[in-house]
Protein backbone atom coordinates (compact mmCIF):
# COMPACT_ATOMS: atom_id res chain seq x y z
CA UNK A 1 0.00 0.00 0.00
CA UNK A 2 1.87 3.21 -1.03
CA UNK A 3 1.46 6.43 1.09
CA UNK A 4 0.87 8.50 -1.45
CA UNK A 5 -1.50 11.46 -0.78
CA UNK A 6 -1.24 12.91 -4.06
CA UNK A 7 -2.87 10.30 -7.06
CA UNK A 8 -5.81 8.87 -6.59
CA UNK A 9 -4.28 5.84 -8.03
CA UNK A 10 -2.12 5.02 -4.35
CA UNK A 11 0.23 2.76 -6.34
CA UNK A 12 1.56 5.52 -8.30
CA UNK A 13 4.47 7.11 -7.26
CA UNK A 14 4.52 9.88 -6.16
CA UNK A 15 5.66 13.59 -8.04
CA UNK A 16 9.57 13.08 -8.81
CA UNK A 17 10.00 17.11 -7.27
CA UNK A 18 7.37 17.85 -4.59
CA UNK A 19 6.80 21.52 -4.41
CA UNK A 20 7.45 22.47 -1.02
CA UNK A 21 4.96 21.93 1.71
CA UNK A 22 4.89 25.54 2.19
CA UNK A 23 4.37 26.22 -1.86
CA UNK A 24 1.57 24.15 -1.54
CA UNK A 25 0.05 25.74 0.93
CA UNK A 26 0.35 28.98 -0.81
CA UNK A 27 -1.11 27.64 -3.95
CA UNK A 28 -3.92 26.17 -2.12
CA UNK A 29 -4.60 29.55 -0.58
CA UNK A 30 -4.57 31.35 -3.79
CA UNK A 31 -6.58 28.86 -5.29
CA UNK A 32 -9.09 29.17 -1.90
CA UNK A 33 -9.33 33.00 -2.74
CA UNK A 34 -10.02 32.61 -5.93
CA UNK A 35 -12.83 30.08 -5.37
CA UNK A 36 -14.18 32.09 -2.64
CA UNK A 37 -14.56 35.36 -5.04
CA UNK A 38 -15.88 33.12 -7.58
CA UNK A 39 -18.38 31.95 -5.23
CA UNK A 40 -19.11 35.04 -3.55
CA UNK A 41 -19.91 37.12 -6.76
CA UNK A 42 -22.06 34.29 -8.46
CA UNK A 43 -23.93 34.57 -5.18
CA UNK A 44 -24.11 38.52 -6.10
CA UNK A 45 -24.44 38.35 -9.40
CA UNK A 46 -27.25 39.50 -11.83
CA UNK A 47 -25.05 38.99 -14.97
CA UNK A 48 -27.08 38.21 -18.43
CA UNK A 49 -27.72 34.22 -18.65
CA UNK A 50 -25.35 33.88 -21.60
CA UNK A 51 -22.52 36.05 -19.16
CA UNK A 52 -23.26 33.05 -16.58
CA UNK A 53 -23.14 30.16 -19.13
CA UNK A 54 -19.19 31.32 -20.08
CA UNK A 55 -18.66 31.67 -16.56
CA UNK A 56 -19.69 27.95 -16.14
CA UNK A 57 -17.60 26.73 -19.14
CA UNK A 58 -14.49 28.51 -17.91
CA UNK A 59 -15.09 27.05 -14.38
CA UNK A 60 -15.47 23.33 -16.08
CA UNK A 61 -12.23 24.21 -17.51
CA UNK A 62 -10.30 24.98 -14.44
CA UNK A 63 -11.95 21.81 -12.71
CA UNK A 64 -9.43 19.96 -15.05
CA UNK A 65 -6.38 20.52 -13.77
CA UNK A 66 -7.34 20.74 -9.80
CA UNK A 67 -8.69 17.37 -10.54
CA UNK A 68 -5.57 15.62 -12.19
CA UNK A 69 -4.64 14.39 -8.76
CA UNK A 70 -6.78 13.80 -5.87
CA UNK A 71 -6.79 11.93 -2.25
CA UNK A 72 -9.31 9.46 -1.11
CA UNK A 73 -11.31 10.06 1.79
CA UNK A 74 -9.19 8.20 3.99
CA UNK A 75 -6.10 10.09 2.91
CA UNK A 76 -5.64 13.43 5.17
CA UNK A 77 -4.04 16.23 3.00
CA UNK A 78 -0.50 16.43 2.44
CA UNK A 79 -0.29 20.18 3.03
CA UNK A 80 -1.48 19.66 6.36
CA UNK A 81 -0.46 19.14 9.64
CA UNK A 82 -2.78 17.78 12.20
CA UNK A 83 -0.93 18.33 15.17
CA UNK A 84 0.38 21.74 14.36
CA UNK A 85 -3.32 22.24 13.88
CA UNK A 86 -3.22 23.32 9.68
CA UNK A 87 -6.19 22.59 8.04
CA UNK A 88 -6.08 23.85 4.63
CA UNK A 89 -9.69 22.92 3.91
CA UNK A 90 -11.40 22.62 6.75
CA UNK A 91 -14.81 24.83 5.54
CA UNK A 92 -14.77 27.22 8.75
CA UNK A 93 -10.95 28.34 9.22
CA UNK A 94 -9.14 26.79 5.62
CA UNK A 95 -7.67 29.29 3.69
CA UNK A 96 -7.88 26.50 0.40
CA UNK A 97 -11.71 26.20 1.16
CA UNK A 98 -14.44 27.68 -1.05
CA UNK A 99 -16.97 27.48 1.50
CA UNK A 100 -14.89 29.13 4.43
CA UNK A 101 -15.72 33.07 5.47
CA UNK A 102 -12.69 32.22 6.24
CA UNK A 103 -13.19 32.21 10.35
CA UNK A 104 -9.86 34.27 11.90
CA UNK A 105 -9.52 32.50 15.29
CA UNK A 106 -6.77 34.15 18.37
CA UNK A 107 -6.49 33.12 21.89
CA UNK A 108 -6.60 36.30 23.63
CA UNK A 109 -6.84 36.49 27.36
CA UNK A 110 -7.24 32.85 27.35
CA UNK A 111 -10.66 32.85 25.61
CA UNK A 112 -10.58 31.98 21.90
CA UNK A 113 -11.79 35.32 19.76
CA UNK A 114 -12.59 35.07 16.29
CA UNK A 115 -13.47 37.50 13.15
CA UNK A 116 -14.55 37.20 10.17
CA UNK A 117 -17.60 38.66 7.15
CA UNK A 118 -20.05 36.61 5.93
CA UNK A 119 -20.88 37.53 2.33
CA UNK A 120 -24.08 36.88 0.52
CA UNK A 121 -23.12 33.17 -0.46
CA UNK A 122 -24.25 32.91 2.96
CA UNK A 123 -27.78 34.42 3.32
CA UNK A 124 -30.92 32.71 4.87
CA UNK A 125 -33.44 35.59 5.56
CA UNK A 126 -32.65 38.29 3.08
CA UNK A 127 -29.62 40.57 4.39
CA UNK A 128 -28.79 38.08 7.24
CA UNK A 129 -26.96 34.79 7.52
CA UNK A 130 -28.35 31.36 7.37
CA UNK A 131 -28.80 29.87 10.59
CA UNK A 132 -27.00 26.80 9.80
CA UNK A 133 -23.84 29.02 9.33
CA UNK A 134 -23.79 30.65 12.70
CA UNK A 135 -24.32 27.52 13.93
CA UNK A 136 -21.30 26.33 11.76
CA UNK A 137 -19.25 29.05 13.08
CA UNK A 138 -19.94 28.26 16.33
CA UNK A 139 -19.47 24.79 16.34
CA UNK A 140 -15.76 25.47 15.32
CA UNK A 141 -14.67 28.54 17.80
CA UNK A 142 -16.54 26.28 20.34
CA UNK A 143 -14.21 23.61 19.44
CA UNK A 144 -11.02 25.71 19.42
CA UNK A 145 -11.76 26.78 23.10
CA UNK A 146 -11.34 23.19 23.95
CA UNK A 147 -8.62 22.54 22.19
CA UNK A 148 -6.67 25.34 23.38
CA UNK A 149 -8.09 24.64 27.08
CA UNK A 150 -6.03 21.82 26.58
CA UNK A 151 -9.63 19.50 26.43
CA UNK A 152 -9.89 18.50 22.49
CA UNK A 153 -12.80 16.36 21.60
CA UNK A 154 -16.28 16.01 19.53
CA UNK A 155 -19.28 17.99 19.50
CA UNK A 156 -22.02 15.75 21.05
CA UNK A 157 -24.21 18.43 21.58
CA UNK A 158 -24.81 22.19 20.10
CA UNK A 159 -27.34 24.43 21.72
CA UNK A 160 -28.00 27.40 19.96
CA UNK A 161 -29.85 30.33 21.00
CA UNK A 162 -30.77 33.16 17.92
CA UNK A 163 -31.92 36.41 19.79
CA UNK A 164 -31.08 38.66 16.78
CA UNK A 165 -30.16 38.11 12.73
CA UNK A 166 -26.39 38.55 11.73
CA UNK A 167 -25.56 41.13 9.26
CA UNK A 168 -23.88 40.08 6.22
CA UNK A 169 -21.00 41.84 4.82
CA UNK A 170 -20.86 43.42 8.18
CA UNK A 171 -17.03 42.82 10.43
CA UNK A 172 -18.11 40.02 13.04
CA UNK A 173 -17.03 39.12 16.32
CA UNK A 174 -16.97 35.62 17.78
CA UNK A 175 -15.68 34.11 21.57
CA UNK A 176 -15.87 31.01 23.35
CA UNK A 177 -14.71 29.82 26.07
CA UNK A 178 -14.27 26.34 28.48
CA UNK A 179 -17.02 26.55 31.53
CA UNK A 180 -16.73 22.83 32.40
CA UNK A 181 -14.55 19.88 32.68
CA UNK A 182 -16.34 16.71 34.18
CA UNK A 183 -13.96 13.52 33.00
CA UNK A 184 -14.28 13.57 29.42
CA UNK A 185 -16.75 15.94 28.91
CA UNK A 186 -16.30 19.89 28.62
CA UNK A 187 -18.65 22.34 28.02
CA UNK A 188 -18.17 25.55 26.26
CA UNK A 189 -19.94 28.90 25.44
CA UNK A 190 -19.63 30.86 22.70
CA UNK A 191 -21.12 34.35 21.31
CA UNK A 192 -21.29 36.45 17.73
CA UNK A 193 -21.52 39.97 17.88
CA UNK A 194 -20.82 42.20 15.18
CA UNK A 195 -17.77 43.83 15.59
CA UNK A 196 -18.75 47.56 16.29
CA UNK A 197 -21.74 46.35 18.83
CA UNK A 198 -19.60 43.98 20.73
CA UNK A 199 -22.56 43.89 23.95
CA UNK A 200 -25.07 43.00 21.68
CA UNK A 201 -25.29 39.59 21.85
CA UNK A 202 -26.50 38.34 18.24
CA UNK A 203 -26.06 34.28 18.57
CA UNK A 204 -24.90 32.46 21.60
CA UNK A 205 -24.20 28.65 22.19
CA UNK A 206 -23.58 25.97 24.08
CA UNK A 207 -20.89 22.99 23.30
CA UNK A 208 -20.53 19.66 24.72
CA UNK A 209 -17.31 18.13 23.62
CA UNK A 210 -16.54 14.92 24.72
CA UNK A 211 -12.82 13.76 24.41
CA UNK A 212 -12.14 10.17 22.69
CA UNK A 213 -10.96 7.17 24.23
CA UNK A 214 -8.14 5.60 22.72
CA UNK A 215 -10.59 3.00 21.29
CA UNK A 216 -13.10 5.09 19.64
CA UNK A 217 -9.91 7.17 18.50
CA UNK A 218 -8.94 4.73 16.39
CA UNK A 219 -12.41 3.05 15.72
CA UNK A 220 -13.51 6.81 13.68
CA UNK A 221 -10.02 7.98 12.39
CA UNK A 222 -7.46 5.13 12.51
CA UNK A 223 -7.61 4.93 8.79
CA UNK A 224 -6.58 8.21 8.22
CA UNK A 225 -4.05 8.66 10.87
CA UNK A 226 -2.37 4.95 10.01
CA UNK A 227 -1.57 5.63 6.23
CA UNK A 228 0.52 2.84 6.03
CA UNK A 229 -0.93 0.10 7.93
CA UNK A 230 -2.68 -2.65 6.64
CA UNK A 231 -6.06 -1.06 5.90
CA UNK A 232 -7.03 -0.45 2.44
CA UNK A 233 -7.57 3.35 3.35
CA UNK A 234 -7.05 4.27 -0.46
CA UNK A 235 -10.16 2.02 -1.34
CA UNK A 236 -12.33 4.71 -0.13
CA UNK A 237 -13.66 7.47 -1.92
C1 LIG B 1 -7.67 23.65 16.94
C2 LIG B 1 -8.66 22.72 16.31
C3 LIG B 1 -10.08 23.16 16.45
C4 LIG B 1 -10.99 22.15 15.82
C5 LIG B 1 -12.41 22.56 16.00
C6 LIG B 1 -13.30 21.59 15.34
C7 LIG B 1 -14.70 21.83 15.77
C8 LIG B 1 -15.58 20.92 15.07
C9 LIG B 1 -16.16 19.91 16.03
C10 LIG B 1 -17.01 18.97 15.29
O1 LIG B 1 -17.74 19.36 14.42
S1 LIG B 1 -16.90 17.30 15.69
C11 LIG B 1 -18.02 16.58 14.49
C12 LIG B 1 -19.44 16.47 15.00
N1 LIG B 1 -19.52 15.52 16.10
C13 LIG B 1 -19.57 14.21 15.87
O2 LIG B 1 -19.60 13.72 14.77
C14 LIG B 1 -19.62 13.35 17.10
C15 LIG B 1 -20.58 12.16 16.92
N2 LIG B 1 -20.65 11.41 18.16
C16 LIG B 1 -19.85 10.33 18.39
O3 LIG B 1 -19.14 9.87 17.51
C17 LIG B 1 -19.91 9.75 19.75
O4 LIG B 1 -20.95 10.35 20.48
C18 LIG B 1 -18.58 9.93 20.53
C19 LIG B 1 -17.51 9.01 19.93
C20 LIG B 1 -18.08 11.37 20.51
C21 LIG B 1 -18.78 9.57 22.01
O5 LIG B 1 -19.19 8.23 22.08
P1 LIG B 1 -20.48 7.84 22.91
O6 LIG B 1 -21.67 8.57 22.38
O7 LIG B 1 -20.51 6.34 22.94
O8 LIG B 1 -20.22 8.44 24.33
P2 LIG B 1 -19.31 7.86 25.50
O9 LIG B 1 -19.85 6.57 25.97
O10 LIG B 1 -17.90 7.93 25.15
O11 LIG B 1 -19.75 8.91 26.62
C22 LIG B 1 -18.95 9.84 27.24
C23 LIG B 1 -19.88 10.71 28.06
O12 LIG B 1 -20.50 11.67 27.20
C24 LIG B 1 -21.92 11.59 27.35
N3 LIG B 1 -22.58 11.92 26.08
C25 LIG B 1 -22.31 11.37 24.90
N4 LIG B 1 -23.10 11.91 23.96
C26 LIG B 1 -23.88 12.80 24.59
C27 LIG B 1 -24.92 13.70 24.17
N5 LIG B 1 -25.26 13.77 22.89
N6 LIG B 1 -25.49 14.48 25.10
C28 LIG B 1 -25.12 14.42 26.39
N7 LIG B 1 -24.14 13.60 26.85
C29 LIG B 1 -23.54 12.80 25.95
C30 LIG B 1 -22.17 10.17 27.76
O13 LIG B 1 -23.43 10.05 28.41
C31 LIG B 1 -21.01 9.95 28.72
O14 LIG B 1 -21.30 10.60 29.94
P3 LIG B 1 -20.91 9.93 31.35
O15 LIG B 1 -19.42 9.78 31.30
O16 LIG B 1 -21.39 10.90 32.39
O17 LIG B 1 -21.62 8.61 31.39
Amino acid sequence: MGRSYHTIDSTSPPPPESPSVEDRRAAIAELGEALRTLVEQAAASESPADELRRAAALVREATIPVGKQQRTRGQIPSADDLLGGVRMHNPVCGDGSAIAPPLRVEVVEGKAVGTCTLGLVYEGPPMYAHGGISALLLDQILGYATSVAGHPGMTVRLDTQYRAPVPLRTPLRLAAEVVGVDGRKVTARATITTESEPDAVLVEATGLFVALRSDQSERLFGEALHPDASNPAAAHD
